[in-house]
Parts: C-alpha cells; sequence; structure tokens
C-alpha cells in the first residue's frame, strides 16, 4: 500500500510538473525572454550591480549590456566574476553588441565582499576615484540560509551582506548618485519578507538563529531601508525602489540540502515551477531602465507592477530606528 501511494505522489508531481512545464514553454511569459526595451535605452549609462557573476544579478547585467548600459559587475570572487564576464562579453558580441572582449570597457569587475566593510570602504573608494558618474545602482546580491556565521565585522551573515554592507555601500555611493540625477537605486527583497521581524535586541541571532527567520528579517530591513532613503532623498531626483523576483531558478539554495536521491525530482519542480533568471530579472531591469517609472521612489514591485506591503513593512519608527542603528554599526560618521 505505502508503495502506492508513493507511487501514485511521484506520479502526480511528475503530471503536474510537466503541465506546467508545456504552460510555461506556451505562455506569453516566454515572449518576455526575447528582452523588451530598444538597443540604445541605457547608452552613455552606468550601473553597478552587486553579486552580478550568478543568477538574477547575472540577468540583469546582460540585459542592461544589451541596452548599451556600462555595467560594473560588484562581486567577492574575482575567477567567478571574470568568468561570467567572459560569457556575457561572447553573449553581447553574439547578440551583436560590443566588440569581442568587451574592448570599449562596457563590462567591468571589480572586487566587492558585502561581508566585509573593509572591502565595502575600498571598493566605494575606487569607484569614487575611477567613475565619474553613476547612473544605476541594483543592490542584488544575497545569501539564504547559511548555516550560523558572522562577518568580519562580527555581524550575523544573512543580516550583514543582505542588508548592512548594501546600507553602507548605498551611502558612500549617494554623493554619485546625485551628481549624476536623474539616478537611480533598486533594491532586490524577496516575499520572504513576511514572516521576517526586527528584533532589535538581537540583530545579530546571538541568542537564537534560525535561518529562515533571519534570512526574513534581512528582506525586510531591505524593504524598510529602500523606504527611509527614498523619504530622505525627496528632492534630489534620485530615486529608490524594491522588488521581489518570485521564486527563481539560481545558486542561491546552496545551502539547502537536498537528499541526492530527492535532487532529480526537486530540480524538476525548480525547472517546471520556478522561474529563469533572465524572468526573475525583468522587474530589477525594469525598475533600473522604464520610462514608466521616471521619479517613482519607495515603492515595491514584483512583475514589473507595484504591489502593496504588510502594515510592518511600511512602519516609519521602525524605518527610522534601522537606519539609525545601522549608521552606528557600519560605523558611518555623523
Ligand atoms: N532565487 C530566488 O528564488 C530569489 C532570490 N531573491 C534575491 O535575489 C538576489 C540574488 O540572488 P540569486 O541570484 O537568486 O542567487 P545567487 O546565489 O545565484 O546569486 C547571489 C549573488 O550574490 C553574491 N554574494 C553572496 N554573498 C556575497 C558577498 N558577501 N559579497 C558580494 N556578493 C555576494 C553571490 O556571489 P558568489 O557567486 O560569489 O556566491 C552571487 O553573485 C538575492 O538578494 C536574493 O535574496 C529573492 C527572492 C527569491
Ligand atoms: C533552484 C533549486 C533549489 C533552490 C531553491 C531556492 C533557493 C529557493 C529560494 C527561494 C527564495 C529565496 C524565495 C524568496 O526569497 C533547490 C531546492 C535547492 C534544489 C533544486 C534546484
Amino acid at each position: 500500500m505505502a508503495v502506492a501511494s508513493v507511487a501514485a505522489a511521484l506520479l502526480a508531481a511528475l503530471g503536474g510538473a510537466l503541465w506546467l512545464a508545456a504552460r510555461r514553454f506556451s505562455g506569453p511569459r516566454n515572449q518576455r525572454q526575447q528582452g523588451g526595451g530598444d538597443p540604445g535605452l541605457m547608452h552613455g549609462k552606468t550601473v553597478l550591480i552587486t553579486g552580478a557573476n550568478s543568477g538574477l544579478g547575472r540577468a540583469t547585467a546582460a540585459e542592461l549590456l544589451r541596452l548599451g548600459a556600462r555595467v560594473i559587475m560588484g562581486c567577492r570572487d574575482r575567477a567567478r566574476a571574470e568568468e561570467a564576464a567572459g560569457q556575457l562579453r561572447q553573449e553581447l558580441c553574439q547578440a551583436g553588441g560590443a566588440g569581442p572582449d568587451g574592448t570599449d570597457g562596457q563590462l567591468v569587475v571589480k572586487e566587492l565582499d558585502l561581508a566585509s566593510l573593509r572591502s565595502v570602504r575600498a571598493f566605494c573608494q575606487k569607484l569614487l576615484q575611477e567613475e565619474p558618474r553613476l547612473d544605476v545602482l541594483i543592490n542584488n546580491a544575497g545569501v539564504f540560509h547559511c548555516p550560523y556565521t558572522k562577518t568580519e565585522d562580527g555581524f550575523e551573515m544573512q543580516f550583514g551582506v543582505n542588508h548592512l554592507g548594501h546600507f553602507l555601500l548605498t551611502n558612500l555611493l549617494l554623493g554619485l548618485l546625485k551628481s549624476s540625477a536623474p539616478s537611480r537605486i533598486v533594491v532586490v527583497s524577496s516575499k520572504l519578507y513576511k514572516y521576517g521581524e526586527i528584533n532589535f535586541e538581537d540583530l545579530n541571532s546571538e541568542q537564537s538563529y534560525n535561518k529562515s527567520f533571519c534570512y526574513s528579517r534581512s528582506k525586510l530591513a531591505n524593504i524598510l531601508f529602500t523606504r527611509e532613503l527614498a523619504r530622505r532623498l525627496e528632492g534630489t531626483n534620485v530615486t529608490v525602489n524594491v522588488l521581489h523576483p518570485g521564486i527563481v531558478r539560481t545558486n542561491l539554495g546552496r545551502h539547502i540540502h537536498i537528499p541526492l536521491l530527492a535532487r532529480p525530482l526537486f530540480n524538476l519542480v525548480s525547472w517546471a515551477f520556478f522561474k529563469t533568471p533572465l524572468e526573475g530579472a525583468q522587474t530589477s531591469i525594469y525598475l533600473a531602465c522604464s520610462p514608466d517609472v521616471e521619479g517613482v521612489s519607495g515603492r515595491y514591485f514584483g512583475d514589473c507592477k507595484e504591489e502593496e506591503l504588510l502594515p510592518k513593512a511600511m512602519d516609519e519608527s521602525v524605518a527610522r530606528k534601522l537606519w539609525d542603528i545601522s549608521e552606528v554599526m557600519v560605523g558611518i560618521l555623523k
């Protein structure tokens, strides 16, 4: 009896996955994969993408390159970043874009480890010396469900990388973004923010660690950061918006342990149910370059449409308190 029910469950999953797969390759989403905007849309603009060597960041970089942007990949591992950059240059060349080695400097790799405030400061100092403008900053990099570890500065890893590292990075680049206005900041959050709380008494989870809760907290922090930053940027012509990409088939799940025998089923399910990185990147690309959102700031988007936030993500006093404590944690001098 047990064998029969397991077989039935597997068949049902397989059938469901195949049905979804059929729907996926016939549905309208697939057309959008070809990339919307016109190739000149981002010509002359410089875009910085954190975590651009993998997943959503890589897909975002590929599309913005195709639209003519100059893309700076802010990545922590030089080898992985250069490998991804080489592939992106090839793809661009095959799509009729820049020369085979990107000789016009359209794609550059710069080392940035968001788990190290020292690395963030060094990255920003170098970028401010070398770059005359910054039109779009995309805070994309992230870590998900890692074992309890701390950053170089003693922060819980998910809170440190997903929020605090980007908090310092953004603050250090605000001057260049303002002098490049109209300019944009795009923050990649997640639907899972709904399960987070900002526990000011234990932001580094030293009393107890729950990897799901800490991830959700870091994603809620992304949204609160966006709304407080939008308030502080009023009148500067620098906008900041936040998004969730849906569920996307990327390397984010690297810390999820799936038994070897179950992996093929999980891979099938993720292939059928999850978005491709290019599909998942559509809202980042939209917020980075669409004229539809010129002047829009402080809003939350999904699938290129504005979405409602839960009250806890709209709490201005929590957002302000998080900002103030983040300034202290990253050592931003008043
Ligand atoms: N995939 C999904 O279903 C969802 C993803 N998101 C969000 O999307 C964003 C992108 O993740 P995704 O593309 O899915 O996952 P990936 O793991 O494919 O990409 C994450 C990127 O972040 C980089 N990164 C991780 N830690 C650091 C660090 N300390 N310093 C600098 N870069 C770092 C990774 O670099 P490296 O390759 O060296 O590890 C990688 O380039 C994340 O913010 C995530 O929270 C939100 C909702 C759903
Ligand atoms: C792709 C893939 C996986 C990863 C799933 C992930 C990473 C889901 C992340 C969801 C998030 C982060 C939602 C909202 O933030 C598995 C199951 C490990 C193995 C099969 C292939």
